[in-house]
Order: structure tokens, then sequence, then C-alpha cells
């Protein structure tokens, strides 16, 4: 893994958003060409190249799929005109990525295209051959024994069954092995599963990601799964009907190297196992990716629970796989059709309720959880601390895996980087500079990204640049710091506070379709030390409040009732309407708000003390 750059971000993936983590277990963008963003006019020329040059291509489901011409492997031109032959090359109808999975080639359409112009241009350099090579980290790999098919725990499961699904077994370990494999078919990575923990681990290599898939080439049916226990347990049915899939990442995330591999499926059905933090909502956002019109949902219910569940709990699977219901609602639909969703989510309702704050229990009472899909502002008087707050907040989140993109249009993304860093760590790092390396390798692995926007910007790019993360990071939640850097530079036309409303109807609504928690910090639009600030008094006309989720206010009362203390007010609470105040104390060390992390700082100086003391 690359070490932390905190100073400068280390990839840039988006013209306009940078990471400052890699997980380490996924390798995503190639280094070498940063990520695309689809360009409309540049897909529809490169489309007329094609039928100019009569290439057969297919429009996939979530991709265009065509003969590969950027290297000289495809010796064998196609000849057939209307089917796509030879090596197949596939662009992502969204972000515009150029994917050979032959050659393990991630490029732009832009780059692409010299090698659809007849004759090619001299100035085309052709990428170098090469067939992706995965070397296992496991070279002790053999066939599965009885007693490591007896400690996996599945009744009536047979060793002689887990090999003919690909299994191979980790004696010293402990481990079951699968291999991961592209569109093409070649190895690109691997999946275990310790059966000492039952945790899961995946490794890939180079720009590719690949996915484990049991089942003959000629079904158009597949079961989408989220992890191994579930993979073994359908691969093993010997379904008729479905392939079975299992996602790389469980619920995290899909990385858009993946689509070409299901492109063949007419139906996809998700059978997935949530966890704590992930609700069944994830589902959604996966099929918006993979082309809702194919997918069907199993909502997870306690009579169709995850398919190991179900296997333990005796119930018939596939009485459930025909349960599955489309993901997508018509416009008018019945009580009927919600009627699972709704059980569902009573079923589930600490999921439903969202993600919970580690640091801040008050926010848990009152708000319940952070949830995808809603929109939240926070505001305050100048320098009360809301970008400070909303950091610690974000941070909370994204330790638990809520994979969030930071819009810091008034504050560089090093100080607001260093921040979060210090917040990670709880002390300041700057006469401790030997601990750097450790912890930024730690705070690398977080699943945070930046936008590179700084200053004043105009709306359009910037919605541009969330929803390209939020497709091709599975990004939910946003945050931009503050929304007044977009005011004054769009075309719009009209007064300050119908543009401002205009704005965030834009949010609320990017909010609601791309199912992403967006959180807007504004500044209030009066501020008069010895008032309180209120909800209009904040936003100057009603649209604000009426389209947020959540109004969370940071109020500085040092004259007034809570002498000398700053407090966080939810003014509004759509989700369950328990209004209430959070206070918020400040330890200007670790930059935190939170009592949790300063009572814990407390046990630990006593503790300390008192050691020294004997
Ligand atoms: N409760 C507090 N007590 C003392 N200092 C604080 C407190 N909260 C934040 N600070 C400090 O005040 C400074 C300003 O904080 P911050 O930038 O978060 O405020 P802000 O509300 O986002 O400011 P602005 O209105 O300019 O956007 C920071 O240096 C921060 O460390
Ligand atoms: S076959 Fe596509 S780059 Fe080689």
């Amino acid at each position: 893994m690359r070490r932390a750059g905190l100073i400068k971000p280390l990839l840039r993936i988006h013209n306009n958003i940078s990471q400052v983590w890699r997980q380490n277990y996924a390798t995503q963008v190639d280094k070498n060409s940063p990520e695309c963003a689809l360009d409309p006019k540049e897909y529809v020329d490169f489309k007329r190249q094609l039928r100019q040059i009569n290439l057969p291509h297919k429009d996939g489901h979530t991709c265009l799929q065509l003969e590969c011409r950027l290297c000289e492997r495809n010796n064998q031109p196609a000849q057939q005109r209307g089917t796509v032959t030879g090596l197949l090359a596939y662009v992502n109808k969204r972000t515009g990525a150029f994917i050979c999975p032959n050659c393990d080639v991630k490029t732009s359409l832009s780059t692409a295209l010299p090698a659809y112009l007849i004759p090619s241009p001299e100035s085309y350099k052709r990428p170098s051959q090469r067939q992706p090579t995965f070397e296992s980290r496991f070279p002790d790999l053999i066939d599965v024994t009885p007693e490591a098919c007896e400690a996996l725990g599945i009744k009536g499961l047979k060793e002689a069954q887990l090999n003919a699904i690909g299994a191979k077994w980790e004696p010293q370990q402990q481990i079951l092995h699968f291999q991961l494999r592209n569109a093409a078919h070649h190895v690109v990575g691997e999946k275990v599963l310790h059966l000492g923990s039952r945790s899961e681990e995946t490794f890939q290599d180079g720009s590719s990601s690949g996915i484990l898939i049991h089942g003959v080439g000629n079904k158009s049916k597949a079961v989408i799964v989220s992890n191994l226990m579930d993979f073994i347990v359908l691969a093993t049915q010997n379904l008729e009907t479905h392939c079975i899939v299992c996602l790389p990442y469980e619920v995290k995330m899909l990385p858009q190297e993946c689509l070409p591999g299901l492109e063949r499926f007419k139906e996809l059905v998700f059978w997935l196992h949530y966890d704590s933090n992930h609700s069944w909502d994830a589902a959604r956002s996966f099929a918006q990716k993979m082309d809702e019109r194919r997918c069907l949902l199993i909502r997870p219910t306690e009579t169709e629970p995850a398919p190991h569940i179900a296997l333990r709990k005796r119930l018939n699977l596939r009485h459930i796989l025909a349960k599955a219901t489309p993901v997508r609602h018509r416009s008018i639909t019945t009580f009927g059709a919600m009627r699972n969703d709704i059980l569902s989510e009573l079923q589930n309702i600490e999921k439903v309720n969202g993600v919970k704050w580690k640091r801040f229990p008050v926010l848990n009472k009152l708000l319940k959880g952070h949830r995808r899909g809603e929109l939240t502002i926070l505001t305050g008087p100048t320098g009360s601390g809301k970008t400070t707050f909303m950091s610690e907040y974000s941070l909370d989140l994204a330790m638990q895996g809520v994979s969030t993109l930071w819009g810091s249009f008034e504050i560089r993304n090093t100080r607001l980087a260093a921040t979060l860093l210090r917040q990670y760590v709880g002390y300041p790092l700057d006469d401790r500079l030997q601990e750097f390396n450790h912890w930024a390798s730690e705070f690398e692995r977080l699943p945070l990204y930046f936008m590179t926007f700084h200053g004043q910007q105009p709306l359009k790019p910037v919605l541009e640049a969330i929803e390209h993360a939020s497709y091709v990071h599975d990004v939910m939640h946003v945050i931009i710091d503050n929304l007044q850097f977009m005011m004054g530079v769009s075309t719009y036309r009209g007064d300050k506070f119908w543009e401002q409303d205009a704005i965030i109807a834009a949010f609320r609504g990017f909010a609601t379709k791309h199912n992403v928690h967006v959180t807007l910090v504004m500044h209030p639009r009066k501020e008069r030390q010895e008032d309180e600030l209120t909800t209009s008094s904040v936003f100057g006309t009603a649209k604000a409040t009426q389209e947020a989720d959540n109004v969370l206010i940071i109020q500085d009362k040092r004259l007034t009732s809570v002498r000398g203390k700053k407090y966080l007010q939810i003014a509004k609470n759509r989700y369950c309407g328990d209004l209430g105040i959070m206070p918020l104390e400040f330890d200007k060390e670790a930059l935190s708000y939170s009592t949790q992390i300063q009572s814990a700082k407390k046990r630990r100086e006593q503790k300390e003390k008192t050691a020294t003391e004997t």
C-alpha cells in the first residue's frame, strides 16, 4: 500500500476529486490514467466512429460492448456484421471508462478513440500487450479436506461439492480460498474466508476488479450474494435457473470494473446479507448502478433472511428465491406491492434508523442515526466551530464505513485533512512527528474523498463531481462547506434568497435521487450576538427548512441561559420529530466535542497518574 500523502492528495480520480485513502484490499484505479467522467459528446462521436467503420457493438445494460482495437492481440477483426466477435472491451455508459479485461487496460474514451480511426494516427501509441497475471499470496493451497468441510459447519455439505465450486483449502491459516475473475475470465484477485473468525478478505491486483461466479455460461439469470458463506450455500444447491455471483467487497462498494462481468445477465436477484452499518437500501444503490430494470430484490425479513441463515433455519431456499420482487416501483403502486418493504423495515428497525455515532450518543437519541437519502443543514455564527464539528461528525461515520465525500470550498483540503487526522489521533502530531507514518497509514484506510474545488464554484460542476463519486466510489455522505461559495457565480437570475433556495432544492433532489446523505454547512443570514438563532433568522426564507430533513444549529450563548457554553440545537428532525440540544464541550488538544472521547481521556490520565504515584 502506498504511504499516506496527507499533505498532498494521493490520487486524482475525477478531475475534481482526490482520495486520501486507499483500501488495503482494493486496487481500483489505474494510477497512470485519471478516471474519466463521461462527456456525452465524446460518447456520441465514439459511437458514430464505430458505425463508420462498420464495427459491430452492443448497447448493454451498463456498458457498450465492442471489439477491442487497442492492441494487436485482436488479429481476427470482426467479419460478421451485427455480432461482436474477437476480444471484447467495454465502455461504461455512465463514466465513459474504456475497460479492456484482456490486457488489464482502463483508460478514457478520448484516449481509446484513435485506435478506432482508420488509419490510426501516427502519434497513436498502442498500450503494451499483457495478460493480467495474478500471483496468489497463498502458495500452499490444496483441495478441500473433509475436516475443513466439517469446520465450515454447513449441514450435509461434502468436500466434493466445495471442490466442484472452485474452493481451495489453506491448512496452515485455516482459510477457504476462491479466485476472482474479470469479464475475460482472467484471474485478477482472490477472496478468502477465515474459518476461525468467519471474517473475509479480498485481494486484487492492477486496475481490475473481479467477481466470483458459479454456473454455466448460458444462464441469463443470476443471484447476487455479498459473502462467501451465502455463496457456498447457494452454489452447492445446483439451481438450474440461476448462476451465483459473489460481490468482491460485500455491500461496502462495487467497483465499476465488475460491471462488464455481469453484462450477460438479463435478470439479477439481490439476496444480500446486511451488517449493522449497511441497511438494505445498499442493494438499491447497487441496482441503480447495474441498471434497475433488470434487478429484483429479496427484502431481508425473518422469513426471508440471507441464504446461509435461511439454510440454518431450514427454510426452503427455492421458495424464497421465487418471492423476489422488482427493485423498481412503477409510478403508481399499491399497499400490496409495498407490504414486504414495510415488514422488512419494521423487522430491521435498528438498521433503518441508520448508522449510530460512537462519539455523540445524544445525537443517536435524538436523530436515531445517520440515514442515506436525507438532507441535513448545519448552521451557526461565524467561527462557532461548524467546520470543526462537521469534521468530527463525519469522521465518526467514516470510521464505521460510511464512505464520505468532502467539498471544502472555504479551507484547503490539507488543513481539513489535518483536522480530521488530529481528531482521529486525539492529539496534535507537530511535536511527535515520529508517529506520523503510523497514524497516517491507519487514517488512509478510511473511506474519505475530497473534492479539489476551492473558492467560489458554480453548482453544475460540483453536482457533476458528486454524481461521479457516488457512482464510482459508492459515496454515501456528501458534505458541502459551505453553501455560500456556490452563490453569485451561477447563471441564476433573481435575488439572493431565490438563488439560495434553488441551490438547496438541487441538493435535495440529488440526495433523494442518488440515495446519498447530503450535509450543507450554511452561514446564518442574521447574526446578532444577543439573539438566539432560529430557523427563520438563519435562512431568510422557509424553503431551506422545508427541504431539509434535519436542521442543526450551533448556538453560541455565552451571555444567556446556558452560560458560557456552546450547544448544538436539533431544530428540525423529519424522521422522528424529536428536538433537543447537545452540549458542545470543546477539547482543544483533540479538536473534539465528544464527551465520550473526553471522559476516556480523563480516565486514561487518571490511570497514568495513579501508576506514577504507586
Ligand atoms: N468551542 C470552541 N472553543 C474554542 N475554540 C473553538 C471551539 N470550536 C471551534 N474552535 C476553534 O475555532 C476555530 C474556528 O472553527 P471553525 O472553522 O470550525 O468554525 P466555522 O464556524 O466553520 O467558521 P466559519 O464561520 O468561518 O466557517 C478553529 O480554530 C477551532 O479549532
Ligand atoms: S485486447 Fe484490449 S488492450 Fe489488448
